[in-house]
C-alpha cells in the first residue's frame, strides 16, 4: 500500500495512491539499500518535524543571500547541539540526510566540511595528523573546506599556480600565489565561514616542482575569526544557485605553515628536505573520486526531488479533455506528459542504483589502497568520471522536462524546480568538467581497444570486455538482457570508431595531443554510451536481485521503460544491426510500457519518501492541496506586504500624474 495517504488529502491523489500496487515503505527500502536507512529518513524527518527552532523561518525564495546564509549558520549550530540525539553520528549518510532536511539543497556553511575537508584528513593524513585535527573537525571545533580550484585553472590541476615551498631552516612550508590566476577561487564555505581549509598546492623542495599535494592550512584567528596576516580571503558573490553557501577565494603571502601540516600518510616530505613518492601517482586525487563516486546517487535524489513534484501536481493538475467532455483530465493521462516524466523516474531509480553501487566500490577502494593495494583506482576514476558526467547531465534534462511539465506555475519559484535545476547543474561543472571527464574515461576505452588489437583481450576488466565482442544479430523478444546487448553494439562501435579515427590521424603523423583534440567528439560520444550501458546494466542486476515480488513486478515495468526508452534514444548508433521493423517494435514496446507504469507513476515518486520540509515545493505538497496553498503562498510575498509600494510613490504615480496634465 502506499503509506502516504492520510485523510484531507487532495482525492486525486488519494485516487492515485490507491492505484499503486506495491507498499512504498519496501519500495523505499530497495530505494535507499536497506529497511534501516528508509526507516532512519522517516524517523529523522518525523523528529525534525517537532522541533520548531529547525523550521524555516520563510521560504527560501524570499530571502536575501545574506539571510539564506545566516539562516544555514543558525541551523547548523542548532543542529550541532541536537545531533547527538537525533542521529547516528557515524552515519554519513544521516549527517547528509539531516542537514538537506532542515536547511535543504542551497547550500550552508558545512556543506563541504563533511564531503571535502574531513575526508582527505581521514584518508590522506598520518595517524598522528588525525589525532591532531580529525576528533576536533568532527566536533566541529573549527571549520573546514577544500582549496583547490584557482582563478586560472580548474580543470587542469598540473598547472595550479599556488606554491608551498620547503624551508629547511625552519622546517615550515612557505605558501605562496605567485599571481592574481593563483588566487583560489570557487572554494565552497572559504568566503566566510571556514577557518581551515585542505589547501592544494604545489610541493616545491630544493627548487624540485613535486606537482600538488594537499596541506592542513589554518585561515582564520580561531577566536577573532579574522584573517590571519599574509592571508586574503572574500566570498566571490552571487551564483545561479547554491547562494546558501560562501563559495571564496583565497591568496597566499609567503604564509608560514609547519612541516607536519603536509598531509603525509601517502607522500612525505622528510625533516632534512628528502621525498618519498606515493604508492600511486593519482593518489592525492582520490578525493576527488570520493566526491564523484557519490553524484550518481546525490543526482538521482536531486531528480527525485523535481519529479516528486512534477508527478504529483500532474496528478492533481487538470486541463483538457479525452473521452469525458464532463470534466477536464488530469495532465498525468496524456501520453506526451508521460513520456516527459516516466523515462526520468526510471533513470532517477537508475542512478541511485548505480551510486549505491559505487560507493561500495570507492569504500572498497580505500581498504584496499590502505593495504597498499592501489590497482583498481584506474579503474574507479573511470567509470566515476563518465558516471558523473552523464547522471549530471542527464538529470539536468530532466529537471528542465518536470519544469516544463508542470506549465506556468512550474516557472513559479514556489515549484522551487528551478532551484533545484541551478544546484544540480553545477554538478555538471564541479568536481571536474563533463568533457574533461569524459576524456578520462575515453583514455581507459582506447586503452582497452588497443588490448585487444594488441591480442590481450582476455586482460580486459569485466567492465569493458564487451568492447571485444561481435554481435551482429539481435532477437528483441527475449527482454532486458537482449536491450543490452543493443547497447553494447552501440558502445562498442563507437568506442572502435573513435579510437580508429584516432588512430587514423596518428598514423597520417599528427601528434598525439593534436590528434585525440580532433578524434574528442567521438571519443566523448564513446564515453556517454559506455556509462549509459553501465547504468542499464547496473539497474538490471539490481532489479534482478530484488526479493519482494510485487516490488520486483513494478521495478521490471520502470526498466521496460527505461531500456525501450534508451534504445530508442540512441537510434542513431544502432541503424546497422536493427531493421525500421525493430525500431517500430521498440516504440510501440515503449508505449505500452509508459501505459503499464502510469497507475504506480504517483507510488513510484511516493517511495523517495523526500518529506514537504525537504522538498519546500508548494506543487509538490504531499496532500496535493495545491491552489489554497500557492494564493497563501503568494500573499506572503514580501512585496505583498504593502498594498501601494514606494516604485509607485516615488516614479510610476508622479510619471501617471504629469502624464495626465
Ligand atoms: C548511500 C547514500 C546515498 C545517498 C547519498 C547522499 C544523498 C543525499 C542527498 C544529496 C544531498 C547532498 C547535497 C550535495 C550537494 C553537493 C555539494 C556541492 C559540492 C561541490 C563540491 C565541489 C568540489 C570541487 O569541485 S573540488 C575541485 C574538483 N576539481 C576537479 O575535479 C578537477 C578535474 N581535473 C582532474 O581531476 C585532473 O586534472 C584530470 C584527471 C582531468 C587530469 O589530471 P592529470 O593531468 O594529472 O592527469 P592526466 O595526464 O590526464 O592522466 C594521467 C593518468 O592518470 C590517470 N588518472 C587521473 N586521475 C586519476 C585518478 N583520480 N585516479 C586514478 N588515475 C587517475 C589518468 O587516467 C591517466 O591514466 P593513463 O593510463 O595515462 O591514461
Ligand atoms: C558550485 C560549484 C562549487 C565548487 N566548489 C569547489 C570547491 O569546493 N573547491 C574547489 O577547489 N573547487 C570548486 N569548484 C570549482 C570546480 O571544481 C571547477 O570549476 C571545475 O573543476 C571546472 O574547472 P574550470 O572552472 O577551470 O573550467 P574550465 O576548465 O575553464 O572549463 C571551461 C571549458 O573548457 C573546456 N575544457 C577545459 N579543459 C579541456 C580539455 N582538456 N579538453 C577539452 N575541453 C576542455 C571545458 O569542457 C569547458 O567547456 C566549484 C565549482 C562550482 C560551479
Amino acid at each position: 500500500m502506499n503509506q502516504s495517504i492520510k485523510p484531507g488529502d487532495n482525492p486525486d491523489l488519494t485516487e492515485e495512491r490507491l492505484s499503486g500496487t506495491f507498499d512504498t515503505n519496501s519500495m523505499a527500502a530497495v530505494i535507499y539499500g536497506s529497511d534501516k536507512l528508509a526507516q532512519r529518513r522517516r524517523e529523522i524527518s518525523e523528529a525534525v518535524s517537532r522541533i520548531p527552532e529547525l523550521q524555516d523561518s520563510k521560504p527560501c525564495p524570499f530571502m536575501t543571500r545574506e539571510e539564506k546564509i545566516l539562516e544555514g549558520s543558525r541551523k547548523s549550530a542548532i543542529l550541532n547541539r541536537l545531533l547527538p540525539g537525533l542521529i547516528d553520528l557515524d552515519s554519513f549518510e544521516e549527517t547528509v540526510f539531516i542537514h538537506q532536511e532542515v536547511i535543504g539543497i542551497e547550500g550552508h556553511p558545512l556543506a563541504l566540511h563533511e564531503s571535502l575537508f574531513i575526508p582527505p584528513i581521514a584518508t590522506q593524513g598520518t595517524d598522528e595528523q588525525q589525532k591532531k585535527w580529525l576528533g576536533r573537525a568532527q566536533r566541529r571545533e573549527i571549520i573546514g573546506c577544500y582549496a583547490q580550484t584557482e582563478l586560472g585553472h580548474g580543470s587542469n590541476l598540473r598547472a595550479l599556480e599556488t606554491t608551498a615551498t620547503f624551508d629547511i631552516s625552519s622546517q615550515e612550508f612557505i605558501l605562496n600565489s605567485p599571481t592574481i590566476t593563483s588566487l583560489k577561487w570557487w572554494p565552497g564555505a572559504l568566503g566566510k565561514s571556514a577557518n581551515w581549509s585542505i589547501v592544494i598546492a604545489n610541493l616545491i623542495v630544493h627548487d624540485k616542482n613535486h606537482g600538488p599535494h594537499p596541506f592542513m592550512v589554518q585561515l582564520r584567528d580561531e577566536k577573532s575569526h579574522e584573517p590571519l596576516p599574509g592571508i586574503t580571503v572574500g566570498d566571490i558573490g552571487p551564483k545561479m544557485a547554491f547562494n546558501g553557501a560562501d563559495n571564496g577565494f583565497l591568496g597566499f603571502e609567503n604564509y608560514r605553515i609547519p612541516r607536519e601540516n603536509m598531509l603525509m600518510r601517502h607522500s612525505k616530505v622528510t625533516p632534512d628536505g628528502g621525498y618519498i613518492r606515493p604508492p600511486h601517482a593519482k593518489i592525492g586525487y582520490s578525493g576527488m573520486v570520493r566526491v564523484r563516486s557519490r553524484m550518481a546517487a546525490e543526482q538521482g535524489l536531486f531528480l527525485a526531488h523535481a519529479l516528486t513534484i512534477a508527478v504529483r501536481y500532474s496528478a492533481i493538475r487538470r486541463q483538457g479533455y479525452l473521452e469525458d467532455r464532463s470534466r477536464e483530465v488530469k495532465v498525468l493521462d496524456y501520453q506526451t506528459q508521460q513520456h516527459r516524466l516516466f523515462p526520468s523516474i526510471a533513470r532517477a531509480y537508475a542512478f541511485i542504483f548505480c551510486g549505491f553501487e559505487t560507493i561500495r566500490l570507492y569504500d572498497q577502494l580505500l581498504i584496499d589502497v590502505q593495504n597498499g593495494n592501489t590497482s583498481g583506482m584506474a579503474d574507479l576514476h573511470a567509470l566515476t568520471s563518465g558516471l558523473k558526467s552523464v547522471v549530471t547531465h542527464q538529470t539536468g534534462e530532466g529537471i528542465e522536462q518536470a519544469r516544463m511539465a508542470c506549465g506556468g506555475h512550474g516557472y513559479s519559484m514556489a515549484s522551487y524546480i528551478s532551484e533545484i535545476y541551478g544546484v544540480a547543474i553545477g554538478g555538471c561543472t564541479y568536481e571536474g568538467e563533463n568533457m574533461v571527464m569524459l576524456l578520462q574515461l575515453a583514455r581507459y576505452l582506447v586503452k582497452s581497444i588497443e588490448m585487444i588489437q594488441n591480442g590481450k583481450s582476455k586482460n580486459l576488466g569485466p567492465m569493458v570486455a564487451y568492447l571485444a565482442a561481435n554481435e551482429s544479430e539481435i532477437d528483441l523478444n527475449l527482454g532486458p538482457n537482449e536491450y543490452l546487448k543493443v547497447f553494447q553494439y552501440a558502445a562498442r562501435s563507437q568506442a572502435w570508431r573513435a579510437t580508429e579515427k584516432f588512430q587514423k590521424l596518428r598514423n597520417s603523423g599528427m601528434s598525439k595531443e593534436q590528434a585525440w583534440n580532433q578524434a574528442s567528439v567521438e571519443l566523448t560520444r564513446a564515453s556517454r554510451l559506455h556509462t549509459r550501458l553501465y547504468i542499464m546494466s547496473t539497474f538490471i542486476n539490481h532489479v534482478g536481485s530484488v526479493v519482494d515480488q510485487k516490488i520486483k513486478k513494478v521495478l521490471i515495468d520502470l526498466l521496460n521503460v527505461h531500456i525501450t526508452y534508451e534504445v530508442m534514444d540512441i537510434g542513431i548508433y544502432v541503424q546497422g544491426l536493427l531493421s525500421s521493423d525493430q525500431m517500430d517494435l521498440i516504440r510501440n514496446q515503449l508505449y505500452v510500457s509508459l501505459e503499464t507504469i502510469r497507475p504506480n507513476a504517483v507510488s513510484l515518486v511516493d517511495s523517495f519518501q523526500i518529506s514537504d520540509m525537504q522538498l519546500r515545493s508548494v506543487l509538490g505538497r504531499r496532500d496535493g492541496n495545491v491552489y489554497e496553498n500557492l494564493f497563501k503562498w503568494a500573499k506572503s510575498c514580501p512585496l505583498n506586504d504593502k498594498d501601494v509600494l514606494e516604485s509607485v510613490t516615488k516614479y510610476l504615480k508622479p510619471m501617471m500624474d504629469k502624464s495626465k496634465l
